[in-house]
């Protein structure tokens, strides 16, 4: 007996994973026993990529969880609601659940997670972080003997895109962005791309798998890629440094009791891994005990890449259905309800670079230095190169500080007289 499937929406990734199950040859065989029984879409009057007949499509997503027939819901429409409320139904109805939606899951994954466990069914979400990157069942299984201690990753494919872009065409953010629209990278709404929100998203779940323990979302710190500047990528750059939009998670104290969770542009050495990810790649640095380091890398959104971790999910389901026990599998499940606490951003110890206008005045970079060092902030490097009309351009790299130390003598250096503004503030990994 074939397993039915009823996928929600038909966009980019819901089209590339129908595309993908269309044509099964030369895949893994079990592939060829997955039905595509019904796919829900808004409309039915839009021209279509694939073709699916006339019973299969429907605008009626609430009987597509509610039908007995259905196996696996595919929840790939995206957004918050109706998403939660199909999966929850789906869940409630004893359906397996594969999803992509990391927004839903970062939000709501503490109520989906119980329902599922209550009925004994699993929600698969391999597509939701890191797009084709096989990395939430790697840290759900593969990894999980080791004791995590970093999760560094570009995991947002927009956002990489137009950052590289920017840096090795000199492009302007706005066409970019476009461009990573029309190719089926960005967010409905893009500005959960832009301002990080997305890669908040990714990170939350990353954490949650890593450490052991939910997280709530409001406690992960984020700035998007909105303020960097053309003007900052080429400081960077000549200080041996590319900018990246980092997703970290870090344990923040040695007794393991709190987090750090972000996410922010961020100067990368050229010489790190991570700095070599251009495009609409992602990279997932995992740094544990034993394993030491482990970096998962490949295409983080669009059709194709997004199709290949929800068909594995379905075909993980598949298989788990052929051999179907009534104890689940608690590789599969997700067994944590505590919270993991969050050290506030404050706490944060890392470098940081900042760009100064300032008036052209002797002694300025004295009187910098002056309130650094009053807070504790000791200088890696400084250079003054540039002048914006009337203005010196400064900028600086400071060795590790606490961040709360950094910012007091930041607001001290803004009151200074020969200071005009601090257009960019970024933290150097
Ligand atoms: N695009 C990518 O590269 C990646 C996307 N994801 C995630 O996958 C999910 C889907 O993204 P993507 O395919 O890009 O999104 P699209 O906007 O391209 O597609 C959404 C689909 O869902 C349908 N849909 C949306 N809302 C409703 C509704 N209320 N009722 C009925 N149908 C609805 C739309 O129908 P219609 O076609 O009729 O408008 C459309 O077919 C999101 O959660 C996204 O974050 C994850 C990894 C990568
Ligand atoms: N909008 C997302 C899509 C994949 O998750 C991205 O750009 O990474
Ligand atoms: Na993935």
């Amino acid at each position: 007996m074939g397993v039915k499937l009823g996928i929600l929406g038909l966009g980019t990734v819901g089209t590339g994973t129908v595309q993908l199950l269309q044509d099964v040859v030369g895949r893994h065989p079990l592939l060829q026993k997955i039905e595509i029984y019904r796919v829900g879409v808004r409309s039915l009057d839009k021209p279509r990529a694939v073709e699916l007949s006339t019973e299969i499509l429907t605008t009626d997503l609430e009987a597509i969880v509610n039908d007995p027939a259905v196996d696996i819901v595919v929840e790939v429409m995206g957004g918050l609601e109706p998403a939660r409320s199909l999966i929850l139904q789906a869940l409630k109805n004893g359906k397996h659940v594969v999803t992509a939606n990391k927004a839903a899951i970062a939000r709501f994954g503490a109520e989906i997670f119980t329902a599922a466990n209550q009925a004994g069914v699993y929600v698969m979400l391999e597509a939701a972080v890191g797009g084709g990157i096989p990395v939430i069942q790697p840290l759900k299984q593969s990894l999980s003997v080791n004791r995590i201690h970093t999760v560094t990753g570009i995991v947002n494919g927009t956002t990489n895109y137009i950052l590289t872009r920017m840096q090795t065409e000199g492009s302007n953010f706005s066409d970019v962005l476009a461009d990573a629209q029309r190719l089926g990278y960005a967010e409905a709404d893009p500005t959960a791309d832009v301002d990080g929100l997305d890669a908040a998203d990714k990170i939350a779940i990353l954490a949650s798998l890593g450490f052991g323990g939910r997280i709530h979302l409001e406690d992960v710190y984020c700035e998007g890629i909105r303020q960097v500047s053309k003007t900052d990528i080429a400081y960077a750059e000549k200080l041996g440094f590319v900018i990246k939009l980092l997703a970290i998670a870090k344990r923040h104290t040695s007794d393991n009791s709190q987090l750090s969770v972000r996410v922010h542009p961020t100067l990368v050495s050229k010489a790190h891994p991570l700095a070599s990810i251009n495009g609409v790649y992602n990279a997932i640095l995992v740094e544990g005990e034993p394993i030491g380091q482990v970096m998962f890398f490949g295409p983080g959104a669009g059709a194709g890449a997004t199709a290949s971790a929800v068909s594995s999910d379905i075909l993980n389901l598949a298989a788990t259905l052929k051999t179907s026990t009534t104890n689940p599998n608690p590789l599969f499940t997700c067994g944590h309800d505590d919270y993991c606490e969050i050290a506030p951003i404050a706490e944060l110890v890392t470098r940081f670079y900042a760009r100064f206008l300032t008036k052209d005045q002797p002694g300025v970079i004295g009187k910098l230095g002056t309130c650094f060092g009053n807070y504790g902030v000791s200088l890696e490097s400084v250079v003054q190169t540039g002048f914006q009309e009337k203005l010196a351009e400064i900028v600086v790299v400071t060795h590790d500080v606490r961040e709360g130390d950094f910012r007091q003598a930041l607001a001290e250096i803004k009151d200074l007289p020969a200071i005009d503004s601090i257009p960019s503030l970024l933290r150097v990994l």
